[in-house]
This record gives C-alpha cells, structure tokens and sequence, in this order.
C-alpha cells in the first residue's frame, strides 16, 4: 500500500477491468475487455468481515479528519502507520468497492479474470487497521467469490506477509491462503514462517515460503512454479485471488528481493494458465514508477498483449527516466537464499500437502 498522502482528497476514480478469455476457440485473441467505474463499498458491505465498533470509529475520525484524537485510535490501528485523514473512510470504501465489483463480475460468470491494482491491502484485521491498511478487501474480495465457489486460492506475492487474510481464513478449509514473502526478524508483520499452517479444520490450509533477501527471478519463478502447481493439484481450487504487490522488485526502496515484472509476469501466466476465474489486485510498492511498470505489464499480460518497451509520452513521463522503458532491469544484490534452504522449504510444504483432505 502507498502510505496516504496527506493532501490526499477522496476521489472514487478507482477502476477494475474484467476481460472474458476463458472457453473460447481463440481464447487469447478474441478477449472482451471492459473497463468497469466501480461501487463504493457500503457500510455493510465492509461489516462482512470488519466489526461495526472498528468501522463506526474508523468513519468518525475520518469526518474529523488530522485532529481527531480520540484515545481508541490507537486500539483500532488509526495513527502512525495508517494515519488518519480528513475523508480516509471513504477512500477506503472506494478501494473495497472496486475489489468487490471485480470479485461480482467473477462470482457471475461477467468475466474470467479481473482487476483491481488499487487494491490488495493484505495487512487490515477484523478491527484493526494496520501497515497502511485501513480495511481488507482481499478478504471482502474472497468472501465475495465464496458465494459461488467452494474452494478459494489466494496467493500473496507481496513481499510482505498477507497476515490478514491469513489470519481471516486460517481456521477453514474452503480458502486456502498462500504467501511468498521475506521473513526475517524485525521485518514486517514478523509473521508467515513455514510452520504456520492453519488453525483447527484449517490446519494444513494456510501456506506460507518464507523467502531471504536478494532472490531473483530465476530463483523465485522456480519456487513459485513448484509451490503453485501442487497446491493447485492439491486443492483443486475453483477461483484465484492474486495479490501483487510490487515492492519485491528491484529498486523498491524496501530494498529487499530483486525481481522484475518479467518474474512476475511468470509466475501470473502460471496461475492464468488453469483458466479459473481468477481476480488481480495490487499491493505495495514504492518505487511509483516500477509499481506503474509492473502493473501494466501483467494487465498486458493478461490482455495478451505486447507493449512497446518505449514509455509513451504522457502527463507523469518524466517520472520514467532516465532511460523512459517498460522493462526494470534487476539490481546487483548477492541472493541470500540457500538453494538447499528453498529445496527443505519445498519438502516441507508437499509434506503438509498430504494432509490437505
Ligand atoms: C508499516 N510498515 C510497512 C507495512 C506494510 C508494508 C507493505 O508494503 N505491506 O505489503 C510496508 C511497510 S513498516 O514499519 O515496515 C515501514 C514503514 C516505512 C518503511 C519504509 C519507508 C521508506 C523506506 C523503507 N521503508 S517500512
Ligand atoms: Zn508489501
């Protein structure tokens, strides 16, 4: 999540796109494409999953704005690393009910794979805001598909740990949550180690590859193939729901994996490739220019479309210097992860996989 700019003021320009591929004799050439203006979510909409007393206070302090200063806040997550600012409430709504819309047109049948990069906020609890995250709407997202289908993959490519919707699914066997990401003490949440597995009738249904710093694209495809094709063997899921989150790319300045949207990309036409329904929404990422880079890149993946590797001339081109191309070029970090570490952390999970019912 980009931390909120202060100046910030409500605008619900948030779009989803839903495109239709699956099924077809020419499935990549004769896709629909709809750029759909979203809903806002509705209060009741975000009570699915958050508590009333959370929201209720979350759309006081946002009409008061910077000086609310109520001692609950803090409580509720609202300060620091998710300020409160005059109209947040409703920025929120805007990002839930785009996440939403997608997750309906995929719940009947509108499309086969939908969009929201404005989403993807992975980190916000039943009653607790939290790393930038002021409601989830991965986990409305999921709720929203679970209407129709029986088994929900989720898959969390954010270089932080999707904590929140773990947390929100980890006691049942319908959603299956799946996060690569760094672990490592003192880095955020501090959860997802490979231990964590699930809770009671969820127990072996939350999956977590907890990766070090510097890995590369090479690296990280081939542990994400090998993860994704047996969890999907496994769990036979009806939807998908990818978050991706780009501040595992090179030049974040969390400055800590070495990707590209190429390795991204791989890993997005791993999961298109089952042809399920299947919803994108975005996640952090702080170098803007390479979140820009890398978003458009998967969604012409999706369209199967190739771009031009010239950025066209347009109203932020000067954020895309100095060399103004579609591609990142990898950084030269050392990898710090072990290849006999990732071959014991892939055994463990087909391991846990054998209990999966
Ligand atoms: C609140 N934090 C989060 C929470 C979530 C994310 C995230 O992207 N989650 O997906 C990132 C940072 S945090 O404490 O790790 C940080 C706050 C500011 C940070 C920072 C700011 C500038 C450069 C590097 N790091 S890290
Ligand atoms: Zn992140």
């Amino acid at each position: 999540m980009n931390e909120v700019n202060s100046a910030w003021r409500p605008v619900a320009s948030f779009t989803c796109i839903a495109t239709t591929m699956y099924g077809r004799a020419t499935p990549w050439h004769d896709s629909l494409t709809a750029v759909i203006a979203p809903r806002m979510a509705s209060h009741d909409d975000l009570a699915a999953f958050h508590s009333d007393a959370y929201l209720s206070h979350f759309e006081l302090v946002s009409r008061e704005g910077e000086d609310a200063d109520l001692p609950e806040s803090q409580q509720y997550g609202l300060g620091y690393d998710c300020p409160v600012m005059e109209g947040v409430f409703e920025y929120a709504a805007a990002v839930a009910g785009a996440t939403l819309t997608a997750a309906e047109g995929l719940r009947n049948g509108v499309c086969d794979v939908a969009l929201n990069w404005a989403g993807g906020w992975h980190h916000a609890k039943k009653d607790e805001a939290s790393g930038f995250c002021y409601v989830n709407d991965v986990v409305l997202g999921i709720l929203k598909l679970r209407e129709q289908f029986q088994r929900v993959l989720y898959i969390d490519f954010d270089l932080h740990h999707g904590d929140g919707v773990e947390d929100a699914f980890s006691f049942t066997p319908k959603v299956v949550t799946l996060s690569f990401h760094k672990f490592s003490p003192g880095f955020f949440p501090g959860t997802g180690d490979i231990a964590e597995v699930g809770l009671g009738r969820g127990r072996f249904y939350s999956i977590n590859v907890p990766l070090s710093d510097g890995i590369a694209d090479e690296k990280y495809v081939d542990i994400c193939h090998s993860v994704l094709q047996a969890v999907n063997t496994t769990f036979l899921p009806e939807a998908v729901v990818c978050q991706f989150g780009a501040d595992t790319l090179a030049g974040d300045p969390m400055c800590s994996f070495n990707l590209t949207p190429k390795g991204l990309g791989q890993c997005l036409q791993i999961v298109l490739g089952w042809q399920k329904p299947t919803l994108l929404l975005g996640g952090g990422g702080y170098h803007l220019a390479n979140t820009a880079r890398c978003w458009t890149y998967l969604t012409a993946l999706v369209l199967d479309q190739v771009l031009a590797s010239e950025i066209p001339e347009h109203q932020f081109f000067p954020e895309y210097g100095p060399d103004y191309v579609l591609e990142v070029t990898p950084g030269c970090r050392s990898d710090t992860n072990n290849p006999a570490h990732l071959d014991q952390v892939l055994a463990e999970i087909r391991e846990n996989l054998k209990h999966m019912a």
